[in-house]
Order: structure tokens, then C-alpha cells, then sequence
């Protein structure tokens, strides 16, 4: 069962509510989540009583974020000890609710191990399900502790790849607080180059078809201060282009043996942009995301969702509207680069077909002179 605890007032600015937290009321203890379909528009928290709710929650994107979904994971599992249920029940259904991000099954695993320990040690559910709680909230500190060390680690990479400072760093879907115990993983860095002063730019991808980008990392880079432009995922190439991008900084959602990352769709056509464009491409996740039981690229499940998230657009529940007259997806006041068109040059191009035969390869040469058999066929 979710219940809501409503937080969006008429004038209510961003606050620092955490994207997960466990609390013990008087009725029973609770995993509370920032529900995640709500933002940037409403802050609302979800208020979950079983493992069922919590299921439903990371099925639905209010609880998302590989690091994020297996600090979840492990409270779903802490949950069930908690309040009684079937523990392994409870863990089967959360490792199953997705099943790309491997941090989900790695932190619901977690969980369950130190259940079965403690109960191996005491048949006392209750030290069983507060040693299941400890366990949660040991991964949950870890994984904050990462996100700092992640956040370190790659400002130096960029300070040492891009000497000279002023960083224009362009990222994918959402990777900050919201996925994370702690401030993310690739937005954590930017957001470290932020305050280092060596943040000139940050460059969202909007991230369709649930606009991870608009809603969400245009959200935190908001709250953060930071100078942050949102934009469509097709015009990402036109950036690169005109030599707005620096480096790369996206998330994973599972990494193989291989190397191969999982990570949002849409992210490997940046990868092959940023080669192309000799910029460098440059993946952040903790180590709960390396999976070295899965080999290769094609061994990763990749999540098929519903149709009907590229079919419709999800309203608010609370629409505002924009300074266009339209319903708002990103904050209020996001500044846009939105080109109409882009540019191909001819080295990408296979063949130009006319009417009058093929350009191959694509050459001014080649163009010239089919321009000027046309001319003669008319007789222009
Ligand atoms: C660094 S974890 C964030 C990761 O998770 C996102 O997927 P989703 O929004 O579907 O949970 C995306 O792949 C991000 O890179």
C-alpha cells in the first residue's frame, strides 16, 4: 500500500527531501520515496508499507536510478522483515521489478543474505529484521560515500583531459541525488566541477520518453544553481558539431565483464558522436553497477517498457503552464537550445540519390558533375 504525503505548496521552492528514507511511525515502520513521476512539477512522497508498493513504485519510475533502486531494494527487503511478511517473497518480487539496473538484485540480495544470517544466529525475528534494517542502511551509506569519491575522481579526469578549466559537459537521462544515497554519479561530478568553478555549461538531453533530462536533471541543476541548458536529444549531434561539448558524463545501469554498459537509450548514439567528434566519453557508476557474471553486452537484459510512454505524454497531475502557453515538463525559467536543423557532412553520407543516379561517395566533384548532366538533359 502507497499513501502520500503531499508537499507541494503554491509557492513552495525546491527543498533537499531526500530521493528514499525509513521511517518509524507509531502504525509500523515505512519506506518513504520522492515520487519521481511528480517532479519537477510536485514534490510528493510516496509512503510505502510492503513490498508490493515498493514493487509498483520502481515499475513506475517514482523510485529509479540504478545505485538508487538497489538502496531501495535493500529497505524493500528490511520491510518485509519489519512488519512480518515473507522475506524471500518480498526479495524475489523486488529483484524482478526491473531488470536491466544489476544494482537492484545486488542490494535486494544484500538484504536478504544479512536476514538469513541473523536468523541463522537467533531465531528472534525481530533481531533478524533489525539486523535486514542495518544492512539497508549500511548500503545506503556506501553508496553516498561512493557518490562523493565518484564525484572526485572524475572532476580530476576532466581536469586532467580538459586542461584550462570551464568545462561544457553534456549528459543523458538523470544520474544526480535522485539516483543515488548520496549526489549521483555522472551529475555528481558536474556538479563537483560546479563548485570548483569549472562548470561552464552543463548540457541536458531532455532523455524521451520520460524526460529524465527535463524534468529531473534540469531539477537538480536548478536547485543547484547550476548553469544548465536543456535541449532535445536529436540536437545533441548539432552541439558536438559546433564544438559546444568537452566531454561526455553519463550513468549505467548494469556494466558486463566486457566493459559493455547498460545505460539509457540514447546513450550509445552519444558515445559514437563523442568518437566521432574526439571528445571524451565518460561513464560514472559505483561498483555496485559492475557485473562480472554477466559477460558481454548482449548478455544484458535490456528493459522493453509500455508503448504507450512514446505514444502519450505523461500530464502532471498538476499542469503549470509555461511561458508558451504550454504545459511545462522542466522547471520553470530552463533555458533551451532548440535548432531546427542540422548539418551532415558528406564523409558521413553513403550515397545521394537523384533522380538523375547516385552520388557515391559523396563529393563536390561528384555533385558538380551530376548537376551538370541534369543542366544538359534539360537543357537548362
Ligand atoms: C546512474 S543510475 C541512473 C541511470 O538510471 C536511469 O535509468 P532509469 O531512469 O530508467 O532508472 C538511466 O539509465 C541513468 O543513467
Amino acid at each position: 500500500m502507497a499513501d502520500q504525503y503531499a508537499h507541494h505548496g503554491e509557492d513552495k521552492p525546491p527543498t533537499d527531501i531526500p530521493a528514499i528514507r525509513w521511517e518509524e511511525p507509531p502504525e509500523g515502520p515505512v519506506l518513504v520515496l520522492l515520487d519521481q513521476t511528480r517532479l519537477p512539477v510536485e514534490e510528493v512522497e510516496l509512503v510505502c508499507t510492503d513490498a508490493s508498493a515498493l514493487v509498483e513504485a520502481i515499475r513506475t519510475l517514482a523510485v529509479r536510478g540504478a545505485p538508487l533502486l538497489g538502496v531501495a531494494g535493500a529497505y524493500g527487503v528490511a520491510l518485509a522483515a519489519a512488519r512480518g511478511f515473507d522475506v524471500d517473497e518480498a526479495a524475489t518480487a523486488l529483484a524482478g521489478a526491473r531488470p536491466t539496473a544489476v544494482n537492484l538484485s545486488v542490494g535486494v540480495e544484500r538484504a536478504r543474505a544479512a536476514y538469513r544470517a541473523a536468523l541463522a544466529d537467533s531465531t528472534d525475528p525481530q533481531q533478524a529484521a533489525a539486523a535486514t534494517l542495518a544492512a539497508a542502511r549500511q548500503l545506503h551509506r556506501e553508496d553516498a560515500e561512493a557518490s562523493v569519491r565518484m564525484a572526485r575522481h572524475g572532476l580530476a579526469l576532466l581536469d586532467e583531459l580538459l586542461p584550462g578549466g570551464g568545462h561544457r559537459v553534456l549528459t543523458h537521462c538523470n544520474t544526480g541525488a535522485l539516483v543515488s544515497g548520496g549526489e549521483g554519479t555522472a551529475f555528481a561530478v558536474a556538479l563537483e566541477a560546479h563548485r570548483a568553478g569549472q562548470l561552464r555549461r552543463l548540457w541536458v538531453d531532455e532523455t524521451r520518453p520520460l524526460l529524465q533530462g527535463a524534468r529531473l536533471t534540469a531539477y537538480e541543476a536548478a536547485r543547484n544553481g547550476m548553469a544548465y541548458t536543456l535541449l532535445t536529444d536529436n540536437a545533441a549531434g548539432s552541439l558536438f558539431s559546433a564544438g559546444e561539448v568537452d566531454a561526455v558524463l553519463v550513468g549505467a545501469d548494469r556494466i558486463a565483464a566486457d566493459g559493455s554498459v547498460a545505460n539509457k537509450v540514447g546513450t550509445y548514439p552519444l558515445a559514437v558522436l563523442a568518437r566521432y567528434h574526439h571528445v571524451p566519453f565518460i561513464v560514472v557508476a559505483p561498483v555496485t553497477t559492475l557485473d562480472p557474471h554477466t559477460p558481454d553486452g548482449a548478455s544484458i537484459e535490456v528493459e522493453q517498457r509500455p508503448g504507450y510512454e512514446v505514444t502519450e505524454f505523461s500530464a502532471p497531475q498538476v499542469p503549470v503552464m509555461g511561458a508558451g502557453g504550454g504545459v511545462a515538463v522542466a522547471p520553470l525559467g530552463t533555458q533551451a537550445y532548440n535548432p531546427a536543423f542540422d548539418l551532415t557532412p558528406p564523409e558521413l553520407i553513403t550515397a545521394i540519390v537523384t533522380e538523375e543516379g547516385v552520388v557515391s561517395p559523396v563529393t563536390a566533384e561528384a555533385l558538380a558533375d551530376l548537376y551538370a548532366r541534369s543542366r544538359q538533359v534539360s537543357g537548362g
